[in-house]
């Protein structure tokens, strides 16, 4: 099992991670963070700058107070005098290096209050994002990697702060730095920075690695997430513990762990390999700056003092250089998952929403005409064809095999998917020219894996979009659907957290659960309500008072019933009957169940083993009867 990333896009953009692709993103990733910083809190970001400029400054101070202490030291004349001369030089030096402790305290507080805010309003941002994505993007799974990827670099947004920091600082010392060495001897400074060079490269180099590494990794990553979830989260529990299935699937951990490991290990000793060839280039490199400094010296081209002082310029900016690099390094790659973070916000990983701005009336009538819908990369269309004209008023009942395209209909009819071909309209207006939110205002859908909000009941049955009636509508929509008995039974009433791991929360049966879904739709004040296997949970006796409460609902909506239980929709006004994406049949209940055809073949098959069962399952004579006279 692995998820593979077919673009190789960001293959790509990690195999740039070069010491000169780095010099030229560096800028853009330092404004980049400062910017995301400055939206957060300005202040903070501005405090930041300043202090690290400060620091800079104060860092050039103390290099100059060393190099006058050194010469004040070194100069002749009895000891006391000398120390008196060196006083002020001591206490520039150490007011500057006090000066610098603060600051590196103050840098500390301001990015650690800044750092957690910039990942959390990446993440909102990221969300506000996903929620803004067609449907489809779901089914394609470049979409997915694309939203982890994004995850990970919202996770991450927060290092952004101190590397930036860090790289700020390494660039302040090594101006102070170089503006103090040059002005000792103008060589020093080259011959420096070649020494740096190799060293650089090395660990430019390994950072790429690294990255590489991580990222050939990411669909193992989101595997173990997967699994880890699988086998964390109460809903399958029992179904490991019965099935026996623990061994099974820690096993599959271990093995995805496995290749992850060994993947960090190849990486950790490339890395390592390539760290130890710059550092012994760097070192030879590095031998070659003090030869100099002691040949400046021996010849008489350097003083005494400016060689001490220049010995500590050289750590300085030996140091900052390196802080440059393996600074930089990181802020790269934390800049290549930030770059899949904001192309994810940008593009909304290529499925972002773009439909019109219609906002419509309940709907009239909702027509389809050849509708074709294809799932993303699937090799078959999911409809095909499909013809037909839904009315307000009316209750229309899909059935067909698992699999004939019901549920893919009714996403369509609501303009949760968009056509392939052909058109679905409300009152003749494409749902691609609707404005989505406000199409989806007029639709109440009971799917048949409904969600188990961790809200209260009030919350669930509201979806957080009380209406004007208030709780008074609550209770009618609670009464439609036998929830009512679901409430009274709650600790708090409407105020009960739905969910037992919550302080004062209860947790509800399957067949409860399907009750609230269903009070849900029937709270809406939505003209198409989409009923997909709605009863599939309840008893015998809440499911009939959903089907005898429909024709009511009805009144004011256009309805979709999608169930099984053939004896069920007897109910509608019409049934379509669906076979591999088409309607090969319609007709009311009483028509369909006296000609030839699938609906019989699929009524006589589940109306012969009920009426082998105890209970006897009302005739077939029996129903359509009662469904002429409705
Ligand atoms: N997200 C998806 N991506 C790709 N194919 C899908 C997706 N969802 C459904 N399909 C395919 O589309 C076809 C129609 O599925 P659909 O869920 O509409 O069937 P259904 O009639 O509602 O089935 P059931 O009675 O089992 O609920 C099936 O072949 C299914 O495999």
């Amino acid at each position: 099992m692995q998820f593979v990333d077919r673009t190789g896009s960001r293959e790509k953009a990690g195999r740039q991670i070069r010491l000169v692709d780095m010099a030229r993103r560096l800028p853009q990733l330092v404004r980049r963070s400062v910017a995301l910083a400055w939206i957060i809190d300005r202040w903070a970001a501005l405090g930041l700058l300043v202090c690290q400029a400060v620091s800079g400054a104060m860092q050039a101070l103390g290099l100059l107070a060393v190099s006058g202490t050194i010469a004040a030291l070194l100069s002749s004349g009895d000891i006391y005098g000398r120390l008196l001369a060196a006083w002020p030089s001591l206490v520039m030096l150490a007011g500057a290096t006090a000066a610098r402790a603060l600051l590196g305290i103050t840098v500390a507080w301001l990015s650690s209050r800044l750092g957690p805010q910039m990942s959390r309003e990446a993440e909102q941002r990221l969300l506000r994002a996903v929620t803004e994505v067609e449907l489809a993007a779901y089914d394609a799974p470049g979409f997915n990697h694309r939203k982890e990827a994004a995850d990970r670099g919202a996770e991450i947004a927060q290092d952004l702060v101190s590397e930036g920091q860090d790289l700020i600082a390494s660039l302040a010392s090594l101006v102070a730095g170089a503006g103090v060495l040059t002005a000792l001897h103008p060589a020093l400074l080259p011959l420096l920075a070649l020494a740096g060079f190799p060293q650089a490269v090395a660990q430019v180099s390994a950072a790429r690695v690294r990255y590489l590494a991580r990222l050939r990794s990411n669909g193992d990553y989101r595997l173990l997430s997967i699994l880890r979830w699988h086998v964390g989260d109460r809903y399958a529990a029992d179904q490991i513990r019965a099935g026996t299935m623990a061994d099974f699937l820690v096993g599959r951990y271990r093995h995805i762990t496995d290749r992850i490991n060994r993947a960090d290990r190849r990486a950790a000793d490339t890395g390592a390999r390539m760290s130890l060839v710059g550092a012994l280039c760097g070192g030879v490199a590095s031998a070659a700056v003090w030869a100099a400094v002691v040949w400046l010296l021996a010849t008489g081209r350097m003083s005494v003092g400016h060689a001490g002082t220049a010995v500590f310029a050289l750590q300085t900016v030996g140091m900052a250089l390196r802080g440059l690099v393996v600074g930089g390094a990181r802020i790269m790659r934390t800049g290549l998952y930030m770059d899949d973070w904001s192309e994810f916000l940008r593009e909304a990983g290529g499925y972002r929403m773009i439909r019109g701005s219609l906002v419509p009336e309940p709907p009239q009538e909702i027509a389809v005409k050849d509708l074709v819908f294809r799932y993303e990369e699937a090799k078959n269309d999911a409809l095909r064809g499909v013809s037909f004209t839904l009315r307000r008023g009316e209750v229309v009942a899909l059935v067909g095999y698992n699999g004939s395209g019901k549920t893919t209909l009714a996403k369509l009819l609501s303009g949760l998917y968009l056509p392939t071909t052909g058109s679905v309209t409300w009152d003749g207006v494409p749902t691609g020219d609707l404005d989505p939110y406000a199409m989806w205002s007029q639709v109440a859908l009971v799917p048949q894996d409904y969600a188990r909000w961790p809200l209260t009941a009030r919350e669930n049955i509201t979806l957080g979009q009380p209406t004007e009636g208030g709780d008074a509508d609550i209770h009618a929509a609670c009464a439609a659907s036998g929830a009512d008995e679901v409430v009274t039974e709650l600790r708090s009433g409407l105020d009960t957290v739905l969910a037992r791991d919550w302080l004062g929360g209860q947790e509800l049966s399957g067949g409860q659960w399907q009750r609230i879904a269903l009070t849900r739709a029937f709270h809406r004040p939505a003209g198409l309500l989409l009923l997909d296997e709605p009863t599939s949970a309840l008893d015998p006796l809440g499911e009939h008072r959903i089907f005898a409460g429909l024709r009511k609902l009805a009144a004011t909506r256009a309805v979709v019933l999608i169930t099984h239980r053939l004896t069920n929709v007897a109910v509608a006004d019409r049934v379509l009957v669906l076979d591999k994406g088409r309607i090969v049949q319609q007709g009311t209940f009483s028509e369909l169940v006296t000609q030839p055809g699938l609906f019989r073949e699929l009524w006589t098959y589940q109306h012969t083993r009920e009426t082998h069962q105890p209970a006897t399952a009302p005739s077939p004579d029996a129903t359509s009867t009662e469904t002429q006279g409705s």
